[in-house]
């Protein structure tokens, strides 16, 4: 709750109640909105860059409001003209000297914003989490920073937000970072390395568990005019000095939102063309596609745009590697029950630290629904089976709530608390859904 923004939805909603479509849904075009993690991700290197930048088809959800609320607050101008939002660089010293910032549940600005501020000599700022957010862990990245010369201090619990930082132009030089536990961390240090007086060298020794978010990080640097280096197993990194330069540029859709309506699809038996979904997209979930695929579905990747055909039964009998993925691993799960076998899940147990430990969560739901569920550390073997309606929290987690939501296309009566949570990356979803045939009722206080 306290992460909701003024861009979120649903405000006194307290249930939202589930029911099946009544036919096979057929959507011919299906817009997605623009990807969080590339809005916070340009939001910020437009901020630091020298020169102003327009950002067209920017996601508006909670994370990204609370991105642009920080900016604000550290006196960066953003503004917001129709379609597009102008961003006003500052060149790396933030106007504000001394501020008090809130990143929401987002941890994009939880992770990417602490080294902009930390090498910013002079100033001297506290930066705040919502609930969720204050639980998960960001030591790497302080530890990473500090190593790089930055002064942080955790203002309550070590390894945990609230933190003060007092800026200090960070040296560079060479750093060494666990990227097992989140890749966000990664992305924190090589988004500010530019900004240190010497090269930074950084080196991964223990294997990132979502590469593909570190690309998107590197090419998005690129896009602003900062080359990085790195060796093909993404386990050295290389930024020497630089600045981003502002660009005018238009966000991508959001892949993993797009899983939602793809996996509703597969669950009814429709048809759904996501028209603005590139399936050439660095986005990891855009995989989640190719899975739907292994799982009976008929897909199309051409022009431009991802198709698919839903199957008349879903296959299981498989064991999957989530790790590249993971913030479809619980979709999966939502969906697996359905399948003609059972589905196995590993390589996620870093999903325990996302909005809420993810496993127990998904393990505890189904259970609810009378599903049978074998969980482990990693992951989790879900068994066929025909879920029974039930009450289901939604542990203040969009992605809990979308996964579950899921279950409604085929059994009637889903109860999901808290369904408001949804819009920290996407405040439409229930809307949208109902567009899809989902049958949605919302009840208030
Ligand atoms: O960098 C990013 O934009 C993200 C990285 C991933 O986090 P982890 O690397 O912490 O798993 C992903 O789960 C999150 O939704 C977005
Ligand atoms: C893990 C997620 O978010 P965050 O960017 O807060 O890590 C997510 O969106 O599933």
């Amino acid at each position: 709750m306290e992460a909701r923004s003024p861009w979120s939805g649903l405000q006194g909603v307290v249930e939202a109640e589930l029911h099946p479509p009544v036919g096979p849904v057929h959507q011919p075009e299906w817009i997605v909105a623009g990807s969080k993690s590339v809005t916070n991700r340009v939001f910020l290197m437009a901020a630091m860059a020298d020169g102003s930048s327009v950002i067209g088809n920017a996601l508006r959800s909670d994370d990204t409001y609370w991105c642009l609320d920080a900016l604000r607050r550290l006196g960066v101008k953003a503004d917001i003209t129709g379609e597009d939002i102008r961003i006003g660089g500052t060149g790396g010293a933030w106007p504000n000297r001394k501020a008090d910032l809130y990143a929401g549940a987002a941890g994009t600005v939880a992770r990417f914003l602490p080294g902009l501020l930390a090498g910013d000599e002079g100033g001297l700022w506290r930066m705040e989490g919502s609930r969720s957010l204050r639980e998960r862990p960001i030591a790497p990245l302080v530890t990473a920073l500090s190593a790089m010369g930055a002064e942080i201090r955790y203002a309550d619990e070590e390894g945990k937000l609230p933190i003060e930082i007092a800026g200090k132009r960070l040296r560079g030089g060479a750093v060494s970072l666990s990227g097992s536990v989140s890749s966000q961390f990664l992305s924190g240090v090589l988004v500010t390395s530019p900004y240190a007086a010497e090269e930074t060298e950084i080196v991964v020794p223990d294997g990132i568990v979502q590469h593909a978010y570190v690309r998107i990080t590197i090419e998005l640097m690129e896009r602003f005019e900062v080359p990085v280096t790195h060796g093909d197993r993404f386990d050295r990194f290389v930024v020497r000095p630089r600045r981003y330069r502002g660009q005018t540029l238009s966000i991508e859709a959001d892949a993993s939102t797009a899983c939602y309506p793809l996996a509703f699809a597969a669950l009814t038996g429709g048809y759904i063309r996501i028209a603005n979904l590139d399936p050439r997209t660095r986005q990891p979930d855009i995989g989640f596609a190719e899975l739907l695929r292994r799982m009976g579905c008929r897909v199309g990747l051409d022009g431009g745009a991802v198709e698919l055909w839903g199957a008349p039964r879903l296959r299981g009998g498989f064991e999957i590697s989530m790790k590249e993925m993971s913030d479809q691993a619980i979709t999966l799960a939502a969906i697996a029950p359905f399948a003609d076998a059972p589905i196995t899940i590993t390589g996620v147990a870093h999903i325990r630290t996302h909005e809420c430990d993810r496993i127990a969560a998904i393990c505890e739901s189904l259970g609810k629904l009378g599903i049978r569920v074998d969980e482990r550390e990693d992951g989790m073997t879900i068994h066929p089976g025909i879920p029974s309606a039930a009450v289901l929290p939604t542990y203040d987690d969009h992605r809990v709530a979308m996964s579950l939501a899921l279950i409604g296309a085929r059994v009637p009566g889903i109860r999901l608390l808290d369904p408001g949570c949804v819009s920290k990356t996407c405040p439409t979803f229930f809307d949208d859904m109902s567009r899809l045939g989902l049958q949605v009722r919302l009840h208030s206080v």
